[in-house]
Formats: C-alpha cells, sequence, structure tokens
C-alpha cells in the first residue's frame, strides 16, 4: 500500500520535481530534482537567491504550472495527471493565494472580492466562516473600506484585501508570494502575525515566498532554494540568523 500525503503529515508534496523552460541553447533549468513537503499547520518560508526557482516551486505545488519531470500532490491528490476542470476544481476548494499583482477584480468592490472564492464554488459563507470574515476584514483595516473598487485602494491595501479573501474560505493551504512586499513594516508585522495565527488557531498551512528575513523569522520552518535546488530546511530561526544564513550562502557562490 503507497504512503499517502496525509499519513506524512503533509498537505502538499513535490518529489523528484524537475522544470525546465525553453530548449536547446535557450533552455533554462529552474528546478532540479526537489523533493519536499508542506506539513499541516505550519507556516514554511520558502527563502533563496533571485532566480532560484521560488516561484516556479510554488506555482506548481499550486498547480498553477507543469513539472518537466516529477510528481505533485495536493492533499492526497497526485495533480500530475489531472485535467483542468479537476485541477480547478482542487484549486478551488483547497488553495488560497496571495500573489505580488494582487488579481483583485476591477469590477467588484471588495466585499465582492473578498467573498469570491464562495461566489465560485456556489455557496454563501456559514456563519462560522462569516465571523472569520469579520475578523480578518477587522484585523486588515479593511472595515471602512468594504464599497470601494480596488482601484480605489493603495497597494498596500488592495494587498490585504488579496489575503483576506485567500484566508476567508480558510482553504488548507495559502501560498503567499512576498505577501508583504507592498506593506508599510507596522502592517507588515500584523499581516505576518495574521499569517502565523490562521496556522495556530485554523490549522491552516501557509508556505510564503519571501526575501524578507524579518518576515521569515515568523515561519516555523524555512526552506533555502540555490540554483533550482533545496540546499537547507530548517526550524523557527530569528531574523538575525536568517540573515547570517543568507549572507554565507551568497559567499558560497
Ligand atoms: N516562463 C519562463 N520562461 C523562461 N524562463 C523562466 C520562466 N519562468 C522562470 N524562468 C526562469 O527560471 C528560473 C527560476 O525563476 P523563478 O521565477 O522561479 O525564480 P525566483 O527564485 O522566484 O526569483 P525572484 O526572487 O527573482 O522572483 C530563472 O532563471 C528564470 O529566469
Amino acid at each position: 500500500m503507497e504512503i499517502t500525503t496525509s499519513d506524512l503529515g503533509l498537505v502538499a508534496r513535490v518529489a523528484q520535481l524537475s522544470k525546465s523552460y525553453g530548449s536547446g541553447a535557450t533552455e533554462v533549468t529552474a528546478l532540479r530534482d526537489v523533493s519536499i513537503g508542506i506539513r499541516k499547520g505550519e507556516f514554511t518560508a520558502i527563502m533563496g537567491p533571485s532566480g532560484s526557482g521560488k516561484s516556479t516551486l510554488m506555482h506548481i505545488m499550486a498547480g498553477l504550472d507543469t513539472p518537466t519531470s516529477g510528481r505533485v500532490w495536493i492533499g492526497n491528490t497526485d495533480i500530475s495527471g489531472l485535467g483542468d476542470t479537476e485541477l480547478t476544481m482542487i484549486r478551488r476548494r483547497r488553495v488560497g493565494f496571495v500573489f505580488q499583482a494582487f488579481n483583485l477584480v476591477p469590477t467588484l468592490d471588495i466585499e465582492g472580492n473578498i467573498l469570491l472564492p464562495f461566489e465560485l464554488d456556489g455557496r454563501r459563507p456559514s456563519p462560522q466562516e462569516r465571523a472569520w470574515i469579520d475578523e480578518l476584514v477587522d484585523s486588515l483595516g479593511l472595515r471602512d473600506r468594504l464599497r470601494h473598487r480596488p482601484h480605489e485602494l493603495s497597494g498596500g491595501q488592495q494587498q490585504r484585501v488579496a489575503i483576506a479573501r485567500a484566508l476567508g474560505s480558510r482553504p488548507e493551504l495559502v501560498f503567499a508570494d512576498e505577501p508583504t512586499g507592498n506593506l508599510d513594516s507596522r502592517t507588515g508585522r500584523e499581516v505576518l502575525s495574521l499569517l502565523a495565527s490562521a496556522t495556530r488557531s485554523a490549522g491552516q498551512s501557509i508556505a510564503m515566498v519571501t526575501h524578507d528575513p524579518v518576515a521569515a523569522s515568523y515561519a516555523d520552518r524555512i526552506l533555502f532554494l540555490a540554483d533550482g535546488a533545496v540546499v537547507e530546511d530548517r526550524g523557527r530561526s530569528s531574523a538575525a540568523e536568517i540573515s547570517s544564513f543568507m549572507l554565507e550562502m551568497e559567499q558560497a557562490v
């Protein structure tokens, strides 16, 4: 009998994953033979120099890009062989996203954007989900912006809407690409605390790409990529420890 992803305490995993773009002289290898799992209820930071493969890894784990070789599971489902319709369904039900380009719908107001995952799933939030969304709206300072359109908000506010939308339906797994990149440091810290508490109180798993050692210090686990491979997998660390490891890595290149 095959051991499943959940038997391993994981919500997603990749095995012997490789990804190349282009071919011949222009071929770029973005990932080489990566095998990792995202643990249930953990806040994982993915770090590494520019071009090391962080976004590619996140996109493939989220089913937004396909691997050149290797296997990918979301929950116990091997998504490597799924068609578009099945993949969309799995993403919609189980995964949330916070991207740098916020992907908000310009014609919907902020509340409509936050509730979009429910709309797409053809249902309304339960009373418990409503209470959680209210908590998110308040802690992200969006209460007086619910009737506004995205273009009426600052970049940082739009980022917070994207975060509320990603966490609102409490998906098992949330992927975040530099979620604090556009925020001032106070709001950034609030968002990171919110992400960390979503893993503790709601048992959600979060995988966050970041360049910022302070942001990564909120994570339970930090994966470092270099040249398409995982070169370090460490537990909770201080911003100073993370910075000094990043420096060592740069000097080793
Ligand atoms: N669509 C694409 N076509 C060709 N090459 C690509 C494509 N996407 C990524 N790459 C290449 O794959 C490598 C890994 O890119 P990726 O975006 O995953 O890195 P990253 O670690 O997220 O970088 P950054 O920190 O700068 O965002 C890079 O060399 C990049 O140029």
